[in-house]
């Protein structure tokens, strides 16, 4: 099992005229860790809904594997959501059952698998988040952290490929939230599936993710490698990292204008500064002992590399800094090494590949066929070399190196924005209330009022069909017309008949009782958002969109003027053409570290250098999660006070359906939640997902 790419693409969320985001574009890069930060309201609850596709966006696309979950047809969802664990912010446990059928549930209800099977899954999974023995207590006994850990390990029960967090922090102290962390980085190295943490807590957001976003004033204003953000100078990073009052951020989640400009001048007139403190970068987390190193650690790094010209000058040094001597040797660098001169030997080695999760070639596959609903003539932008109809002629234009400026490649999630330049561009200061009417205008429909008409359903099926074959046909000619046949689609290693989970819950859990409404309708949304999404479709081209990000990205002009060219990005040496690699000498630190020759197309063919890291894909391991495991004994379990209040207990146990005896509930004198607001939730959830085949 190894984590999937989620690629996210001009996504835009409101309830009823209520806009919470627009045009939110970002890759969630294949099992890394990413943490989503933002100013409470700001909508990121929002967007873990709307990945897995709880909630329906009105525009905008989310891939994963060839699927655009935003068009694709419901049993389509349904199979999809199989990759997926969620962990809500209470766990969203049922308070009336212990935790080993609380972990049970989904197997229970989405697979077909016995009772002894299911026993040995919940608790090798309990054991993971160092549970182990706590099966027989209800959610009422436990302390808030082993409540996380057990929403986690319900989370994990059905070995999901993309893990959504919701605030995994909250509610608890910092050291419950360090084991907490230490958990996550551990469960991504032993199952190296995609994840990410919704969190307000500082200290998660420094140590434990490989990419960092910030969603603020209605548009995710930064997403990219973890040092872009923590270095950055952009005031509502700084407020948020730092934790400031004064900012853009107030306390009805934002301010306007005049109010922050009024506090800066008076900051300034007190001879402070907002960028008082400096920036700096926590040292990433790393796994615990006797756990298999994380996959996704090289492959970022690799990935990172490529794309350093288009980061901050700040964000290269950072990156720069990290740097082992065994990745200074692996890139061809040193760190000694005067910057400009680097600088000089990357800017006429500019990377291979510059689309390395084929997040551009994705961009396209939705453009073109959002070009191919639209009435002809629309969308026809004159940088669309590729797609023009004529194989042929598709083919040398995605062969041709990118056009300059080299930077405007875009980074993990962060497209390139032709009006934005190296500039930030916050979105204004807006009110975004909600009325009922709104709220229930995304609740209120019955399922069946959503379906959409079979005209709409089958024009959903053609969208999703098109870009199907976009998704097929651009990243693979790409590959084979940049020189090899080895070339392979990240994600079409994936495979999802391998799945043998049924349907995975955890997403319905959806903050705990309030949610059973939200639940109940979000089923439907599958047809319900065709309609919508084919009128995204058929809008014409996204880049009509105005946007208001962040983007990271050279600026030609600025570095003109400035003499500073970034960095171009870095190939890995024993990945690069020989001609590169034994190219003139550039009188590097390291003896064996030739220069980088500016020879193009010699030696190895590209397809070989993906090759490098493709086996990093192609090779992701699966291993028995728990084998490895090691959650520290000593960790919460250990340190969460034991349940109070319990006299004798009775242990009730029925036989299961296979034969084998197992604990159903315990009464321990501590109130249980109430059966009946479970029933309310379980039938929510039912509804929600069918019953898997496996
Ligand atoms: N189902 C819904 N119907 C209507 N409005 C909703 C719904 N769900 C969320 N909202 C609104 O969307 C906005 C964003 O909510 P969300 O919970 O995503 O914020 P958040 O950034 O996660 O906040 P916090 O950090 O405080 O958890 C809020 O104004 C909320 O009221």
């Amino acid at each position: 099992m190894a984590g999937v790419e989620v690629g996210i693409k001009n996504l835009s969320k409101s309830f009823g005229s209520s806009n919470i985001w627009s045009d939110v574009t970002l890759t969630l890069p294949a099992g890394e860790v990413s943490v989503l930060l933002g100013p409470s309201g700001t909508g990121k609850s929002v967007l873990l809904k709307s990945i897995i596709g709880l909630l329906k966006p009105e525009k905008g696309s989310i891939f994963i594997h060839d699927t655009d979950l935003v068009r694709c047809s419901e049993s389509k969802l349904y199979e999809i959501r199989k990759l997926f664990g969620v962990l809500f912010q209470d766990g969203a446990l049922f308070g009336s059952m212990n935790l080993f059928d609380n972990i049970a549930f989904p197997l229970r209800e989405h697979t077909r698998k016995g009772e002894k099977e299911i026993s040995d899954i919940v608790m090798e999974k309990l054991d993971m988040v160092g549970l182990s023995g706590a099966e027989d207590k209800l959610p009422g006994e436990i302390s808030g952290g082993m409540k996380k850990r057990a929403g986690l390990a319900r989370a994990l029960v059905l070995d999901p490929e993309i893990i959504l967090v919701d605030e995994p922090d909250s509610g608890l102290d910092p050291v419950r939230t360090a084991y907490l962390n230490q958990l996550i980085v551990d469960l991504n190295a032993q199952l190296d599936a995609t994840i990410l943490i919704v969190t307000h807590h500082l200290g998660t957001a420094r140590s434990l993710p490989d990419n960092i976003g910030m969603l603020f004033r209605k548009n995710l204003v930064m997403f990219g490698p973890r040092e872009v953000l923590l270095t950055s100078e952009e005031p509502v990073v700084q407020q948020f990292l730092q934790g400031r009052r004064i900012g853009p951020i107030g306390m009805s989640e934002e301010k306007d204008t005049s109010q922050m400009e009024a506090e800066m001048e008076e900051l300034k007139k007190k001879g402070g500064s907002a960028e008082s403190e400096e920036s700096f970068i926590d040292p990433q987390l790393e796994v615990s002992e006797g756990v298999p190193e994380r996959k996704a650690v090289q492959r970022r790094k690799d990935r990172v590399m490529q794309v350093l010209h288009t980061l901050p000058p700040k964000a290269q040094t950072a990156i720069l800094e990290q740097l082992t001597e065994e990745d200074q040797e692996r890139y061809g660098i040193s760190r000694d090494q005067d910057r400009t001169e680097l600088i000089e030997i990357t800017r006429n080695n500019p990377p291979e590949d510059a689309d390395p999760f084929g997040y551009q070639a994705m961009q396209e596959a939705a453009d073109n066929s959002m070009v191919e609903d639209a009435p002809a003539g629309e969308g026809e932008g004159e940088g669309d070399q590729a797609g023009s109809g004529d194989p042929d002629a598709d083919a040398e234009a995605r062969k041709a190196p990118p056009a300059p400026p080299e930077s405007d490649e875009p980074l993990v999630g962060v497209p390139a924005d032709e009006d934005a330049g190296g500039t930030v561009v916050l979105p204004q200061a807006g009110e975004h209330t909600k009325s009922e009417d709104e709220q229930s205008d995304e609740a209120g429909n019955p399922p069946e009022q959503q379906q959409g008409s079979d005209d709409q359903a089958q024009q959903d099926q053609d969208q999703q069909d098109t870009q199907q074959v976009h998704r097929d046909e651009t990243p693979t000619e790409q590959f084979q017309a940049q020189g090899g046949a080895q070339g392979q689609q990240d994600q079409g290693q994936q495979d999802q008949g391998q799945q043998d989970q049924g349907q995975q819950d955890q997403g319905q859990q959806d903050q705990g009782q309030q949610t059973t409404q939200q639940v109940a309708t979000a089923g439907a949304a599958g047809a319900a958002g065709a309609a919508a999404g084919a009128a995204a479709a058929s809008s014409g081209s996204s880049d009509d969109q105005p946007t208001g990000r962040h983007h990271w990205r050279g600026d030609p002009e600025q570095a003109a003027r400035t003499g500073d060219q970034g960095v171009a990005g870095l190939v890995p040496m024993a990945a690069r053409p020989a001609g590169q690699q034994q190219g003139q000498q550039q009188g590097q630190q390291h003896g064996q570290q030739q220069g980088q020759g500016q020879q193009q197309g010699q030696g190895q063919q590209p397809g070989q250098q993906r090759s490098g890291r493709d086996s990093g894909h192609s090779g992701w391991a699966q291993p028995n999660p728990g084998q490895d495991a090691a959650p520290d004994p000593q960790g919460e379990a250990a340190a969460d006070p034991p349940a109070e209040g319990g006299p004798g207990s009775t242990e009730q146990t029925a036989p299961a359906d296979d034969g084998t005896a197992r604990p159903q509930s315990q009464d321990t004198g501590v109130p249980r939640g109430r059966e009946d607001d479970d029933q309310g939730l379980m039938g929510g959830l039912r509804r929600m997902f069918r019953r898997g085949d496996s």
